[in-house]
């Protein structure tokens, strides 16, 4: 990238602006003082603060860095705090103001194309029913149970149609949108049977129950539902087991007896394989939840190990499949794995001509029609936007939005999505040391403005277990907060009160997006949404609306006008006095501060500057890695490495970067015959394959593994090894992201 062609800029306060009168000699006199000082400052090595941030702001960017990092470090107060800053000292004010070299944001961006976006009729269901649950043919025990441990008294739709089905022994297809009640569909029926056996369960019966879900955190929360449902019932035992946690105890809990099992697949593997007293010739139910995103995750092969395992200890048994979507893998599996299914879903009179009353459908395998694969159900009270951001401008863009949402606004909630952990773990570390501050004043380095009513927290697949569970309570029980997150929080999760959805990076297919919505506006609420996209990549608002999903455009103007709101960003041209009212070049001013915030935090240690360049590098890998159909909106070589690199603070793009060393790799994924060469090139593939992932992913797991770290599916899963069969499924599965 060219260098950066420097626009100075210094902090002013409001009260700053109007300069003071002094009388001559005492102006003679303080020129004399300032002369003494400058000749004292030149003979040793210290430096007057006013003085060096003047003339550093003419420096080279390497060096105005390491001034920078003086200056939000060494006197955040004087650089920053409105208070001290502002007492009576506006000539001076003119000279302590630090000047900051940066280089243009609003130069040579491309342009941004106005949104023609097809209106689509989306495709709607009814959340809610008027019927009471103690309408259902349950034990009495269990009505009480969901009336007054989960303090739920009427159906949702989709309980309403799956309950009776379920409770008649049929195996069932459950696809319902997002946030909709899904677990309790299933979860009730499967307490209400298992409490009806007639010679009591008996724990060391094991499994008469198995739930598979994507991801450890679903997991747990589909285990605390069962054990709440199970209350009047203690002689049925739930279980959970998800990898993270110790084998040896898994094994050791496994062997007292577990009636309900849930699990990630890749750890049920495991257990299948290496434990021995783990049978299922009990087992009466078979849930897979999620299915989509199960298979979206590449445990296809592990699901074929469990089916087999369970098909060869028992032969009559209830499958049930539910799913936000409906994929190709999703029917296919469903083909599979059940048996003269009935197909449940819950879509809007409008939509589904051949069903008026939005009753349950029955026996739909394959799905009735191309557009019901190609559409997804959205919550009615979801509000979906987009903005158009060029790259240089993402990073002030979404870190305003935050402001905008989190600061400014009271009790917001939001979660941001990244395509990789390395995304997650930079932008985490940024703002935490920018944006936020745990007391009053500004600690070194952050901004003035930063705000103790900011939160931050982060969640992707690279952390340990424990943290992960921690972090995903304390985010469900927070009122506020912003959750920095790979897609490892996009599946099935349910974050209660979470108004906010920002999708930083685009999702792979609109099955993503949708999953990530998803997690606002659930079981009713209203929640919205804003997906961030580059001029280049406005085409795929066309390709969601092809897949009926409406988005309203935010302009970029109007999110960054909120830094606006916040002095600490004002900036003003070195020399000019003149007073300008609020207005674009104004706000263009005050995200270049922003800017240069976060510039000189990546560029105030090696450290920093090489986390960022680790992070680009990522973000490109993972660009590289949208698939063949998306490649007209997201193409690699569609994009200005100088412009990227500064949203994620860097001033130049790296050297040793380019899109084509990428894409030569990226490559070489498309032979299959590669990851047998070597193992140094499989372990590359793997990690290149999972970029755009959450960490969640089998490759990465595997990877992972040799680290000794454990994930659900990093557990070896060749069908071979399990004597498993081909999966019919696989055939024409398409190659995931
Ligand atoms: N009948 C009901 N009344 C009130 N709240 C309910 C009811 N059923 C479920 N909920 C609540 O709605 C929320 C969403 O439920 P759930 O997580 O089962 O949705 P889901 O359809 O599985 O969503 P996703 O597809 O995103 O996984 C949960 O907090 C759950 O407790």
């Amino acid at each position: 990238m060219a260098a950066a062609d420097g626009t100075l800029l210094h902090f002013s306060e409001p009260q700053a602006a109007a300069p003071r009168t002094l009388s001559k000699p005492r102006r003679a006199r303080e020129r004399r003082q300032a002369e003494a000082t400058k000749r004292k400052y030149q003979a040793s090595s210290e430096a007057p603060p006013a003085k060096r941030r003047s003339k550093t702001s003419f420096l080279p960017a390497k060096k105005t860095a390491k001034e920078a990092q003086r200056t939000f470090k060494g006197k955040p107060q004087k650089t920053f705090s409105p208070k001290k800053s502002s007492a009576g000292t506006s000539d001076r004010n003119q000279e302590q103001k630090p000047c900051v070299k940066t280089s243009s944001l609003f130069k040579n961006n491309p342009e941004i194309p106005e949104l023609h976006r097809p209106v689509v009729k989306q495709v709607q269901e009814k959340v809610f029913t008027s019927d009471a649950f103690h309408e259902l043919d349950l034990h009495p025990h269990l009505i009480s149970t969901i009336n007054t441990v989960l303090k739920m008294s009427s159906m949702t739709s989709i309980q309403k149609q799956s309950i009776p089905v379920l409770l008649e022994g049929r195996d069932a297809l459950v696809r319902s949108q997002t946030g909709s009640g899904k677990t309790l569909a299933y979860c009730i029926p499967v307490v209400q049977s298992l409490q009806a056996v007639k010679a009591k369960i008996q724990r060391s019966d094991g499994p008469y129950a198995l739930v598979l879900v994507p991801t450890r955190e679903l997991a747990l929360q589909s285990f605390d539902t069962v054990q709440k449902l199970l209350k009047p019932f203690t002689w049925i035992v739930p279980g959970v087991l998800m990898g993270g946690e110790k084998r040896k105890s898994e094994k050791a809990r496994l062997r007292k007896g577990i009636n309900i099992l849930i699990s990630t697949p890749g750890r049920l593997v495991d257990h299948i394989k290496s434990t021995g007293n783990l049978h299922f010739s009990r087992v009466r139910w078979l849930i897979l939840d999620e299915a989509d995103r199960i298979l979206d995750l590449g445990f296809e092969k592990d699901i074929t190990v469990i089916l087999n395992a369970v098909n060869a200890e028992c032969q009559s048994r209830q499958t049930v499949l539910l799913s936000a979507t409906l994929t190709e893998g999703v029917t296919r599996l469903a083909g599979i794995s059940l048996h003269n299914p009935v197909s449940i879903s819950v879509l809007d009179e409008s939509h589904d001509q051949s069903n008026p009353k939005g009753k349950a459908v029955l026996e739909v395998s394959p799905p009735r029609t191309s557009d019901e694969l190609d559409s997804f159900a959205i919550p009615e009270s979801l509000d979906q936007h987009v903005t158009l951001v060029p790259s240089k401008l993402r990073l002030v863009s979404l870190a305003a939005f935050i402001l905008q949402k989190c600061k400014f606004e009271k009790d917001q909630k939001m979660i941001v999505f990244f395509s990789s952990c390395e995304l997650v773990e930079f932008h985490y570390n940024l703002f935490l040391q920018t944006l936020l501050s745990s007391s009053g004043a500004p600690a070194p380095g952050q901004l003035p403005s930063a705000s103790t009513r900011l939160k931050f927290l982060r969640l992707h697949g690279n952390m340990e277990q424990e943290e992960r569970t921690a972090v995903f309570q304390e985010f469900s029980h927070s009122k506020t907060g912003v959750l920095l997150c790979t897609d490892v929080a996009a599946r099935g999760l349910d974050l209660p009160q979470v108004k906010w959805i920002v999708q930083y990076n685009a999702p792979s297919s609109p099955a993503e997006y949708i999953h990530r919505i998803g997690r606002t506006a659930r079981i009713g609420c209203h929640g919205s949404s804003l997906l961030i996209l580059a001029p280049s990549e406005a085409e795929y608002v066309n390709s969601l609306a092809s897949h009926k999903i409406n988005v309203s455009e935010i302009k970029m103007e109007d999110i960054l006008s909120v830094l606006t709101r916040d002095d600490c960003f004002k900036g003003r041209r070195w020399g000019s006095q003149k007073s300008r009212a609020v207005g674009p070049q104004e706000i263009r001013e005050r995200a270049t501060v922003l800017q240069t915030v976060f510039e000189d935090y990546v560029h105030s240690n090696e450290r920093r500057v090489s986390g960022a360049k680790k992070a680009l590098q990522s973000f490109i890998r993972a660009y590289a890695a949208y698939p063949r159909e998306l490649k007209h909106v997201f193409h690699v070589r569609s994009l200005h490495l100088g412009h990227v690199a500064k949203s994620f603070g860097l001033r130049d793009a790296p050297r040793n970067l380019s899109v084509s060393a990428v894409t030569k790799r990226k490559a070489n994924l498309k032979r299959p015959d590669l990851h047998k060469k070597t193992q140094s090139k499989q372990r590359l593939a793997e990690i290149l394959r999972s970029e755009y992932s959450s960490g969640m992913e089998a490759g990465l797991a595997k990877v992972k593994k040799q680290n000794k770290h454990t994930e659900p599916g990093s557990q070896p899963c060749s069908a071979d090894a399990a004597g498993a069969q081909p999966q019919p499924w696989e055939k024409s599965k398409k190659r995931s992201r």
